[in-house]
């Protein structure tokens, strides 16, 4: 079952460093001083250090200790951008354009986890997904083995048994029409990352047709997306395409798919599309009373997550665990 604890039980036998890019964000100095307060996970916050400071005591945060850098005045700036200038080599960018763009704090940050100087990061309180992504996509790149970076929702709430109900839902942030070969690797990505919530993975591809009984391109390219996720990964229980009633009520899959072992207990939920992904997992929040961590980066070359802008600080905080222990 998902636990913060074991996440923190990580982090103490291995603290990290992790830099957040709006270092000025009350919400982002109250989890900071969260962290601080403990002694598992170091913050940086990205900014100028008299500014943060004087949010953090007219919000009335105690962040004593924390490192802050400013790009302003930092050291190794220059080293910064010798290496951002290798980096993007290939498009061209001259030493002073790459001074403007490490300027701006989404790119610093970024860079501080490609010089090891941090360990994780997270961004996006104020910065759009797509600005926070960014300098991830083209600086951390993706692992090896993967061909897109892609994520994941991981969505909690208490049940009626006392046991924490946790899904996951993808890709809600990032591919914004992915093919049927990335829905595939979608697929894989978010059921390792739902086993490591403590998720028994059962896929549901989901569309508007369950097994044929709509027609049209996005049903075809769900129910293909799901056959060739089976033959990849034929240890996962998967089932798609399928409408999300019969992926998750039973009474329902017995009379629209009764052969189905996925169909009525789906716990891992695969989008054709971020429109359907993104409005989904806000109405599960937002309606459902899930808690939404996420969304988690899949396939990323280093811990860097994104934030909703309409996050608080306490997800905030936790998704500064759930980063740096995944680190
Ligand atoms: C992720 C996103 C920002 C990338 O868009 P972009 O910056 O316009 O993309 P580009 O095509 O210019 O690519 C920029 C770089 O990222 C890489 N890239 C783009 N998408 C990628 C992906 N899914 N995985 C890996 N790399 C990717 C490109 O290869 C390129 O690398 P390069 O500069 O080294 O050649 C875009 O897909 C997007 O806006 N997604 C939706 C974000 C959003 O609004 N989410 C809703 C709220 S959570
Ligand atoms: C994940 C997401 O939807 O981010 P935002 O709310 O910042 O657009």
């Amino acid at each position: 079952m998902f636990g913060f604890g074991q996440l923190i039980d990580i982090l103490k036998k291995s603290p990290k460093k992790i830099v957040f890019t709006e270092g000025n964000d009350p919400r982002i100095l109250e989890a900071a001083s969260r962290l601080l307060a403990s002694n598992f996970l170091h913050p940086i916050l990205v900014g100028n250090e008299e500014e943060i400071y004087a949010v953090a005591s007219e919000s009335g945060f105690n962040i004593r200790g924390a490192q802050i850098i400013d790009p302003k005045n930092y050291d190794h700036f220059d080293e910064m951008v010798d290496l951002f200038c290798e980096l993007r080599k290939s498009k061209g960018v001259t030493p002073e354009q790459a001074r403007g763009i490490l300027s701006q704090a989404n790119y610093f940050g970024t860079m501080l986890v490609k010089m090891g100087v941090a360990d994780a990061l997270l961004g996006g309180a104020t910065y759009s997904t797509a600005d926070t992504v960014r300098p991830a996509l083209q600086l951390i790149k993706t692992k090896p083995g993967n061909s897109i970076v892609s994520s994941c929702f991981i969505l909690v709430r208490p049940s009626a048994t006392g046991e924490n109900e946790v899904l996951a839902m993808s890709d809600c942030a990032i591919n914004i029409h992915p093919t049927e070969d990335e829905l595939v690797e979608i697929a894989g990505e978010s059921a390792a990352c739902a086993r490591i919530f403590g998720v028994d993975p059962k896929v549901a591809f989901l569309s508007y047709s369950t097994l044929g009984s709509g027609k049209g391109e996005d049903v075809d390219k769900m129910r293909n997306a799901a056959a060739k996720a089976k033959a990849k990964y034929p240890e996962l229980p998967i089932e798609g395409e399928i409408q999300f009633d019969a992926a998750v009520a039973p009474r329902v899959a017995r009379t629209k798919c009764p052969e189905s072992e996925v169909a009525g207990h789906a716990n891992t939920f695969i989008f054709p599309d971020i429109n359907a992904g993104n409005i989904g997992y806000k109405i599960a929040q937002r309606l459902g009373n899930f808690d939404a961590y996420g969304p988690i980066l899949l396939g990323l070359n280093a811990p860097i997550n994104d934030l909703s802008r309409g996050c608080n600080a306490s997800e905030v905080y936790s998704m500064a665990i759930i980063t740096a222990a995944l680190a």
